[in-house]
């Protein structure tokens, strides 16, 4: 019998080319496939791309196993950039790596390799797959520093029932030291940060070319205006970067912190303090709502369900209770008042070490 055929996507990073060498040794026929999703046009210098490339090159030539490259820019632009704007304009902070992860890569990089033949895709993202009778389910990888659970939670049956995840029980140190004494080039290469297509560092400049400014007052909860703002878009409650306030008597020098955006008067609202209690929210309310299993963990009557969530990508799980939920939106309170509970992010639940799925943050509540 032939050995099964798994496509692994790789991005030129030392996690998926570890992952492709483990599936080899697993008796896996590997094969690698590089996704270009944007244009260098649409950002120049944002992007490196071609660099990338030849490092997932230089890795499948050194695992000696073939490699393709496959471009999705335009499902990329259609599918994630386009709802990430629409996001930004509607004055929510989107996460664009959930929508890459189910419509890009575990879409449309799926359907692709399907299409070539392939029996099962695989990445280096830190997460636990496991297959059963009753369906597929996503766990907690190992290294809890690294799970990436969080942008995987949007995944469905068809979609994680093909996936293999081989990172599952590495710690990143575990994948350098494995791509060390593989002698790959990559074993070093720094950790991609960000939004594949931003980077991190110029995120605002990069912003300001797909969004209109905006200006309006920055005020106090009590309605003292402290400063001007550039667009309501630019800011993400609970953020303190950014904010130039200063001088304003009898205010001390503790920094200024984002708690609302007034859309209706477009008014930043600012507090001071880290800690101010306008920055916690003792629950939300969350849209988008939907479930790995392909069906809420308990039936409404069973209501109030106690579960675990997380509010950002690595943040320690946090007891609360799902208080209700219908087709598409749920409401949520937290055992713990929450910080920065964020429009536009998303909530992601977990029972013990299983992610269940989450929903898209609307509002605290
Ligand atoms: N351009 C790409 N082409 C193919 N697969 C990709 C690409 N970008 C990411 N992936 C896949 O998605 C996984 C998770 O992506 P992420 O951006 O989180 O990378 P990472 O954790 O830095 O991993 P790596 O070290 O492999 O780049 C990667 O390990 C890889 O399997």
């Amino acid at each position: 019998m032939s050995a099964p055929r798994v496509i692994v996507g790789l991005s030129g990073g030392v996690d998926s080319a570890v992952a492709a060498h483990l599936l080899m040794q697993q008796g896996y026929a590997v094969e690698g496939l590089f996704m270009k999703n944007w244009e260098e046009d649409d950002a120049p210098g944002y992007c490196s791309a071609a660099e990338d490339l030849a490092d997932a090159q230089a890795a499948a030539d050194r695992l000696g196993i073939p490699l393709r490259a496959v471009n999705f820019a335009t499902e990329y632009w259609d599918r994630v950039f386009e709802a990430f704007l629409a996001e930004y304009r509607a004055l929510r902070t989107p996460n664009p790596d959930v929508l890459c992860n189910s419509e890009i890569k575990f879409r449309a990089f799926l359907d692709h390799a399907l299409d070539l033949g392939a029996n099962w895709i695989a990445t280096g993202h830190y997460a636990r797959v496991s297959h059963g009778g009753a369906g597929s389910r996503l766990q907690l990888a190992r290294d809890a520093g690294k799970d990436q659970t969080y942008f995987l939670h949007r995944l469905t049956q068809p979609q994680l029932g093909r996936a293999l995840f081989p990172l599952a029980d590495l710690s990143k140190a575990n994948v350098r030291g494995i791509a060390r004494r593989l002698g790959l080039a990559n074993a070093d290469k720094k950790d991609s940060t960000g939004i594949c297509f931003i980077g991190e560092r110029r995120f605002a400049d990069f912003l300001a070319r797909w969004l209109p400014a905006d200006p309006g007052p920055i005020e106090t909860p009590a309605g003292q205006v402290v400063g001007e703002h550039r667009g309501l878009a630019w800011y993400t409650i609970g953020q303190r970067s950014g904010l130039r306030i200063g001088g304003v008597r009898d205010a001390g020098e503790a920094p200024w912190f984002v708690a609302a955006k007034d859309a209706a008067r477009n008014t930043l609202v600012v507090v001071q303090g880290a800690e101010h209690p306008l920055l916690y929210a003792a629950g939300l309310r969350a849209e988008q709502l939907h479930w790995i299993a392909g069906r809420p963990p308990v039936t409404a009557d069973r209501l109030p369900f106690a579960c675990l969530c997380r509010l950002r990508h690595r943040q320690p799980l946090q007891p609360c209770t799902l208080v209700a939920y219908d087709n598409e939106v749920c409401r949520v309170r937290f055992a713990e008042p929450q910080r920065a509970v964020t429009p536009g992010q998303s909530v992601v639940f977990y029972l013990r070490d299983e992610c269940l799925g989450g929903a898209v943050i609307a509002a605290a509540a």
